[in-house]
C-alpha cells in the first residue's frame, strides 16, 4: 500500500481522507503517517538483523513526542544533539541506554543530564569538548563512554548547507589529528573510548560518498588498533537521501548490504543515525489557498502554510511536490508560484507549479514527515501548526495547534513605574 494516494479522487493517508483531517484540525497542519514510519525504521532494523547493530534515530528530523514513541516501541535507538532531545527521548518512552549524543556545542548541564540518564555513547566533536565531557563526568563520579566524530574529508555530493564532511565544515575532529586525541583521551580517567563516528552530510543519493569515508575510518581503525586502542563500534551517521522529486537515493537494504560487505569479517558493532530516510516520506504538510492573484508577470497562489511552517523551500531552494488534495474535473491547469502570508519575498512554498486552482482547495506539500515542523518558527508571530498521526483508518492529534495565548507564553511588561 502507498502510504499516500488517491482514492475516489481523494488523497487519503492510509485509511483516512485528508480532507477529513483539515475539516476536524484546521490548516496549515502536518500529518505522519504510524506505518510508514514504521516500515522506514524496520528497512535499517531488518538489515542489520543478526548483527551487532544499533538503529538511533535522529531525533533532530522530527521529534514530535509521538514518533519518537512509535519508534521507541519497535526497539529503536536514538540519535540526540541536545538535553531538549533527550527529554523528548525520556518522555516518549525511549531507552537512555540506546542513546548517543552528537553535536558540537554540549553544555555541562547536558552532559550530566545525559551522564545521569546512563546514554551509550558522547560523540565528541572536538578535542575541547573532550575536556569538558571528561571533567564534567569527574565532578559527578562518573566514566562517560565515547566516540570520537571523525571529519573524514569527503564530498558527499549534496547541497551545501547541509554538507558535513569536509574540512571547512565544523563538524568533527580532523583525521589527520584523530590518533593523537584518541591517545590522549586514553589517558582519561573519566572517559572510556568505545567508538568512532562520522556523518558526512544529509540527503546523500549514492553510496560511493559513504563508502569513502568508510574506508577512510577503517584506516584509522586500524591505526589505532596497532596504538592499542580498540574500537569496538563505529557510528556512519544518518544521511541517507530520499525522493522528493526524481532522485533515486539507495534504499536502507542497499546502502546497508554495501557497507556489511565492505566491513568483510570485522567484529565491530555498527550504528547508524538516520533521520530523514525515516520520517521525511511519511508525513505531508496540508495548507489551504485563500486567494489566486493573477498578474501580467506571475500568477501567485496565496496559502495558509507559509516559510515559518515549512522553511526548506526558502532557506535551500529545496524543492517538495505539492499536489491537490482532491483531484477535481474541469477547469485548466496554470503554473503558480505558492506562497505564504510572511512578509518576505523568500516566502514560497513552490514555484511555477502547474496547477488547477481554485481559492479553498486543500493541497498537500509532499515529503514534509522530516525537517518540517521541527524546523518551524512563530516569525511574524503566526502560531505553529499542529501535528496529527494516521493509524490505519485512526486519526490523533499529537500536537495542538499553537494558539495566541501560546505565542506569548513567558514574555511580561516591563514595570509600570518604568
Ligand atoms: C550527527 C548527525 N547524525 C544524523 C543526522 C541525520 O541525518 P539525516 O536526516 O540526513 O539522516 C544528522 C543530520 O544531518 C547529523 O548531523
Ligand atoms: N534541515 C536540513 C537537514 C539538516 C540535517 C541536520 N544535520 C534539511 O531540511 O534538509
Amino acid at each position: 500500500m502507498d502510504t499516500f494516494e488517491y482514492r475516489n479522487e481523494q488523497l487519503c493517508c492510509e485509511e483516512v481522507a485528508l480532507t477529513r483531517i483539515a475539516e476536524e484540525f484546521g490548516t496549515p497542519t502536518y500529518v505522519y503517517s504510524r506505518d510508514a514510519l514504521e516500515r522506514a525504521y524496520l528497512a535499517y532494523a531488518e538489515a542489520l538483523e543478526g548483527r551487532d547493530a544499533l538503529v538511533c534515530y535522529a531525533v533532530k528530523a522530527n521529534s514530535n513526542i509521538a514518533v519518537l514513541n512509535v519508534l521507541a516501541r519497535l526497539g529503536a535507538g536514538f540519535d540526540i544533539v541536545s538535553a531538549g532531545e533527550l527529554e523528548r527521548v525520556l518522555r516518549a518512552g525511549g531507552d537512555a541506554s540506546k542513546v548517543v549524543f552528537s553535536g558540537v556545542g554540549k553544555q555541562p548541564y547536558e552532559i550530566i543530564q545525559a551522564l545521569n540518564a546512563g546514554i551509550r555513547c558522547f560523540n565528541i566533536e572536538s578535542e575541547a569538548e573532550l575536556d569538558r565531557v571528561n571533567d564534567v563526568a569527574a565532578s559527578e563520579g562518573k566514566v562517560a563512554a565515547i566516540s570520537f566524530r571523525v571529519n573524514p574529508d569527503v564530498d558527499a555530493g549534496t547541497h551545501p548547507y547541509i554538507s558535513t564532511g569536509l574540512k571547512d565544515n565544523k563538524f568533527g575532529i580532523d583525521i589527520n589529528e584523530a590518533v593523537r586525541i584518541y591517545k590522549r583521551a586514553a589517558e582519561m580517567a573519566h572517559v572510556d573510548i568505545v567508538g568512532m563516528d562520522c556523518h558526512i552530510g544529509s540527503q546523500l543519493t549514492e553510496v560511493a560518498p559513504f563508502l569513502d569515508a568508510l574506508d577512510r575510518v577503517l584506516v584509522l581503525v586500524d591505526k589505532l588498533a596497532n596504538e592499542g586502542i580498540v574500537i569496538k563500534h563505529l557510528d556512519l551517521g544518518g544521511g541517507l537521501g530520499v525522493c522528493y522529486t526524481d532522485e533515486e537515493p539507495p534504499t536502507p537494504q542497499e546502502y546497508i548490504a554495501a557497507v556489511l560487505e565492505k566491513l568483510g569479517d570485522r567484529e565491530l558493532g555498527l550504528i547508524f543515525e538516520p533521520g530523514r530516510s525515516i520520517a521525511a516520506n511519511a508525513g505531508v504538510m496540508l495548507t489551504r489557498v485563500e486567494f489566486l492573484k493573477c498578474t501580467d508577470e506571475k500568477n501567485f497562489a496565496i496559502i495558509d502554510g507559509a516559510m515559518n511552517d515549512l522553511i526548506r523551500p526558502a532557506l535551500y531552494s529545496a524543492y517538495q511536490e505539492i499536489v491537490p488534495v482532491v483531484l477535481r474535473e474541469g477547469g485548466e491547469a496554470k503554473s503558480w508560484d505558492l506562497v505564504g502570508p510572511v512578509c518576505e519575498t523568500g516566502d514560497f512554498l513552490g514555484k511555477d507549479r502547474e496547477l488547477n486552482l481554485e481559492p479553498g482547495d486543500l493541497l498537500a506539500v509532499c515529503s514534509a514527515g522530516a525537517y518540517g515542523f521541527v524546523m518551524a518558527s512563530n516569525y511574524n508571530s503566526r502560531g505553529r501548526p499542529a501535528e496529527v498521526m494516521v493509524d490505519d483508518s485512526q486519526q490523533y492529534l499529537i500536537r495542538k495547534r499553537e494558539t495566541l495565548t501560546d505565542l506569548v507564553r513567558g514574555e511580561q511588561l516591563l514595570p509600570k513605574d518604568r
